[in-house]
């Protein structure tokens, strides 16, 4: 029998649970397919594991550093217990019956499609009206020669895991690669991290990448820039992981920061007029439309893979859908890499602003010169603010900021550039002293325009 629905989500992560929601809300019938839990990568292995155990490193970061309290520790029972909790123990009964009792016909299971408006999962024959495609990335792990006799784990294993390793090594020199040293290294772990590259953020401003490779250092992991690792090999109860320099590491774990790939591959896009991208990625236009009643939401558009970014394009393409389309906008959408201290950025960095041949000028604050908060925060201050500004139109058009807190006081970056609020008013502007927020009108003071 085929059911029919008026648009099948294909994939329930944070992208497809926004938009989802948005149009059962509207009063459409929706199809939820899900292959493994509804929530995706971000509830189970992404987002919520890695913040919920990095708040107690931040916590304890805090009390290290604040005058007059002392005696903190971590306890990676109870940290890893309330990380099992946040991540549901894996389950997701609760949203599948949330998502039925609110009149989406939910189907467990991998959908493939085979024509226009046709889908196929779980047994099911479904047609829809709409197709949504949310069917995010996989973690990338390269062909290593030796991997099958070492212990390799994605950030599956790593932010599910129930006992810690002793000695790990991180291969790779981006989000995943800075979050997981941060939270292992102050859990105790002897971490390595090999980079392949020569800066860690690359697509970050080059003094962000300098500022989070000191404190990681400071917190005890071991930086290795321009190392790659050519083979991997047992002895004993270690994995070896022998290095292009002519060395050799022993350690009992090796997590793969390397990347991700979209989930595009089986999924019957050329059927319906799909184009993918040289990488795989679903093109899309601006209201997140691939093909005729085709929508692609999240990361599998490869545009920001972030799940902000996945629950706007749910949003984006849930009203176009509906009939009240808008154009989606990504300037200013903050960057956060949750260190210890936090990195943050919005807008371009000066290489982006270079390659569209801006005219641009820049300042760098350091908080603890400028600003009363870092102080009345912590002993031995850490912060610092970047601005990059267009002299053409006199706005702002990029911010950095590595400091505590600086996921919270980024915004105010972000929405002045997606606004393109004139330099004039920023610096007229009045924040709440003292505050992080306060470096905005220092920062600005000094840029010279
Ligand atoms: C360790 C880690 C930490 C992260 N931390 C953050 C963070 O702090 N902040 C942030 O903004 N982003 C973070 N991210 C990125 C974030 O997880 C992703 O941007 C987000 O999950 C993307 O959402 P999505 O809905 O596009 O895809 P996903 O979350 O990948 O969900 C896609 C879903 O589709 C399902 N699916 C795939 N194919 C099919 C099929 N054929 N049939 C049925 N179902 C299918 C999958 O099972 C999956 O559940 C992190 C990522 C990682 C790996
Ligand atoms: N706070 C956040 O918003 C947050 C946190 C974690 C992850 N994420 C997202 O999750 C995704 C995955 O993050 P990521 O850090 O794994 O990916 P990434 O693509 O950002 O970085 C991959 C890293 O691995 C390295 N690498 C790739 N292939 C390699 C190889 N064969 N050998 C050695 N090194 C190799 C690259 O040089 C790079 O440093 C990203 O899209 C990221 O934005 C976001």
């Amino acid at each position: 029998m085929t059911e029919h629905v008026d648009v099948a989500v294909i994939g329930m992560g944070p992208g497809g649970e926004v938009a989802a929601s948005r149009l059962i809300k509207a009063g459409k019938k929706v199809a939820a397919i899900e292959q493994e839990l509804i929530g995706g990568e971000c509830a189970y292995w992404g987002c919520i594991p890695s913040k919920t155990l990095l708040r107690p490193v931040e916590a304890l970061t805090e009390v290290d550093r604040a005058a007059g309290v002392s005696g903190a520790e971590l306890n990676w029972a109870e940290a890893s217990n309330y990380r099992d909790y946040m991540i549901r123990n894996l389950d997701d009964t609760g949203q599948i019956d949330g998502y039925s009792k609110q009149g989406a016909l939910v189907v467990k299971g991998t959908a493939r499609i085979t024509g226009p408006g046709r889908i196929e999962a779980d047994g099911r024959e479904l047609t829809a009206d709409h197709i949504i495609i949310a069917t995010g990335t996989e973690a990338v792990v390269p062909n290593l020669d030796g991997i099958e006799n070492i212990t390799a784990w994605t950030n599956r294993e790593t932010y599910t895991a129930t006992t810690l390793p002793k000695r790990v090594a991180i291969i790779g020199g981006s989000a995943v690669a800075v979050e997981t040293a941060t939270f292992l290294t102050r859990f105790g772990v002897h971490v390595i991290l090999l980079h392949r590259g020569q800066r860690l953020l690359e697509r970050e401003e080059p003094r962000a990448s300098e500022l989070v490779t000191r404190y990681l250092q400071e917190a005890g992991v071991d930086i290795r820039l321009g190392a790659t690792a050519l083979r991997g090999h047992r002895d004993g109860n270690s994995s070896v992981l022998d290095l292009d320099d002519g060395t050799a590491i022993n350690i009992d774990v090796v997590i793969f920061a390397t990347g991700r790939t979209p989930r595009t591959q089986n999924l019957g896009l050329d059927t319906i007029g799909v184009t993918l991208d040289d990488r795989g990625y679903v093109k899309v236009d601006n209201h997140c439309k691939a093909a005729e009643n085709v929508w692609a939401i999240g990361d599998v558009t490869g545009v920001m893979p972030f799940t902000h970014v996945a629950k706007y394009q749910g949003r984006i393409a849930a009203d176009s859908l509906l009939g009240k389309p808008h154009p989606a906008t990504y300037e200013g959408i903050p960057r956060v890499v949750f260190g210890d201290p936090e990195i943050a950025a919005a807008g371009r960095t000066q290489k982006q602003a270079n390659v569209q041949g801006l005219t641009t000028v820049s300042t760098e604050l350091d908080l603890a010169k400028a600003i009363a908060r870092p102080w009345t925060y912590e002993q031995n201050p850490r912060g610092h603010l970047g601005l990059l500004a267009d002299t053409g139109s006199k706005t702002l058009i990029g911010a950095w900021a590595v400091g505590p807190m600086a996921a919270e006081w980024i915004h105010h970056a972000s929405l002045a550039i997606r606004t393109k609020i004139p330099i004039e008013t920023l610096r007229d502007q009045v924040a709440q002293f003292p505050t992080y927020n306060e470096a905005y009108q220092a920062a600005l003071e000094h840029l010279k325009i």
